[in-house]
């Protein structure tokens, strides 16, 4: 059995370093551990030991837009980011609404090896919002397809959406909302408020979002199904989460935030430069702060990179006819120590919560997000706290290049990352 040494480590950023041994894909030995006889040594420099980064919302793209981001390509970005499991979203070409693509989107994360490649079911047919896919079998093949999503279309109908949560429950899946109620959005290109109006640019208003989030809520209480709000961009939204959640009856539901609506607003409009085009849009300084407070607060329960890589001639063009989306998974630790850890509202331990031990719960992975302890799975991700550098979407793995933080200067790099105790990248290097 390989046998990997982590030298001087801080298990959650706290404490003083400590040796991690790990044989075969199981943590031995956590303490002053023998040096010698380790096939490979990763010097910890007291840099911050995390467990492996889980994110619910991936675009990989595969099958039928491999020009921007394949299997292979997101799994490379996703364990330079830190991350040992993503799960990838049905909105590809052919969809993933039944059991032959998602068998083969977990087969190709498999030979890839490098992360757990949770193919998502569409929630219904081709994403038509209309009937219902077949979900039952999904969850029953190789993948065992547990979330299930129409993300980049809301599942509107609120009898398909009850149908959804009702079904789901019997066989313990999940539905990740894509909350956009599409009569209040029909032609929107910005978020609706003053920067929009004054960039002459169609508006994507609160509400659209904020009434489709209580709505699902209502649903899940009434049906006890679980439901998962996508990427939450609203105070408002917020709001209804953190009623819904203090109630008794709250049952099962649970959300998400991206790294950039935590970081971003609208006032990087005014370029009309596409790259900060994205569904749902960049909102307002308040509505960032509201969802950066929620984070901490539990309401908002995780990190999701909702990493959508589009290509060049898909981002390129003029802000009306680009695609939405933005690229994640490398920036999203980053983005997060910069928001989160330095502003305070975070400590590394929470860090674990929001990025590997919340979302593999919601999730339902045994094997992820699990105690950095003797025994348990060696899933981590190394991390240097005071590391600082400087985002060029050019060097990044993805083959869409649309990264709204290009050319910032950001704290907080991922310097290892270990699946099942396979060092899958180091010093920004994948290892295959
Ligand atoms: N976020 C986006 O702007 N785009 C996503 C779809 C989605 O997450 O809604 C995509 O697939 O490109
Ligand atoms: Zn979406
Ligand atoms: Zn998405």
């Amino acid at each position: 059995m390989t046998r990997v040494l982590l030298n001087g480590v801080r298990p959650y950023g706290e404490g003083e370093p400590v040796d991690v041994l790990i044989e075969g894909e199981t943590i031995v030995e956590i303490g002053a551990s023998p040096q010698a006889d380790a096939d490979e040594i990763v010097d910890g420099g007291g840099k911050v030991l995390l467990p492996g980064f889980v994110d619910l919302h991936t675009h990989l793209r595969e099958p039928g837009r491999e020009d921007a981001e394949t299997v292979e390509t997101g799994s490379m970005a996703a364990a330079l980011g830190g991350y040992t499991a993503v799960f990838a979203m049905a909105n590809t070409d052919p969809v993933a609404d039944n059991a032959v693509i998602t068998e083969h989107v977990w087969r190709r994360g498999r030979e890839v090896g490098l992360v757990d490649v949770h193919p998502v079911g569409a929630v219904t047919v081709g994403l038509g919002g209309e009937k219902l896919a077949e979900l039952g079998t999904m969850r029953h093949s190789a993948a065992e397809v547990r979330v299930f999503s129409d993300d980049g279309k809301c599942v509107h109908d609120p009898l398909i959406m009850r149908r959804a949560l009702e079904y789901t429950r019997s066989f313990g899946g999940l539905v990740a909302q894509h909350a956009e109620e599409p009569r209040l959005t029909a032609g929107a290109q910005a978020h609706e408020g003053d920067n929009a109006a004054r960039l002459g640019l169609a508006g994507w208003p609160a509400p659209a979002e904020e009434s489709i989030v209580a709505r699902d809520c209502l649903l899940a209480g009434h049906t006890g199904g679980s439901l998962h709000v996508c990427h939450v961009s609203t105070e408002g939204t917020a709001e209804i989460l953190r009623w819904w959640k203090s109630r008794e009856a709250a049952g099962q539901v649970s959300a998400e935030v991206t790294p950039h609506h935590l970081l971003l607003t609208d006032e990087r409009l005014s370029t009309y430069d596409p790259v900060n085009k994205v569904n749902p849009p960049l909102r307002t300084d308040a509505d960032a702060e509201a969802l950066r407070r929620a984070l901490a607060d539990g309401t908002v329960d995780c990190v999701a990179t909702d990493h959508a890589p589009h290509a060049a001639q898909d981002k390129d063009c003029e802000w009306s006819t680009a695609k939405p989306g933005m690229l994640g998974l490398q920036t999203a630790l980053a983005i997060v120590t910069r928001t989160m850890v330095r502003s305070g509202l975070l400590d590394w331990r929470g860090v674990a919560r929001v990025m590997s031990e919340r979302p593999a719960e919601i999730a339902g992975l045994t094997g992820q997000g699990r105690p950095i302890a003797e025994g348990e799975p060696a899933n981590l991700a190394l991390v240097d706290p005071e590391a600082e550098w400087t985002v060029r979407a050019a060097e990044l793995a993805s083959l869409g290049q649309n990264s709204p933080f290009e050319g910032m200067r950001l704290p907080g790099r991922v310097v290892a990352t270990l699946l099942r105790g396979q060092v899958t990248a180091h010093e920004g290097k994948v290892r295959r």
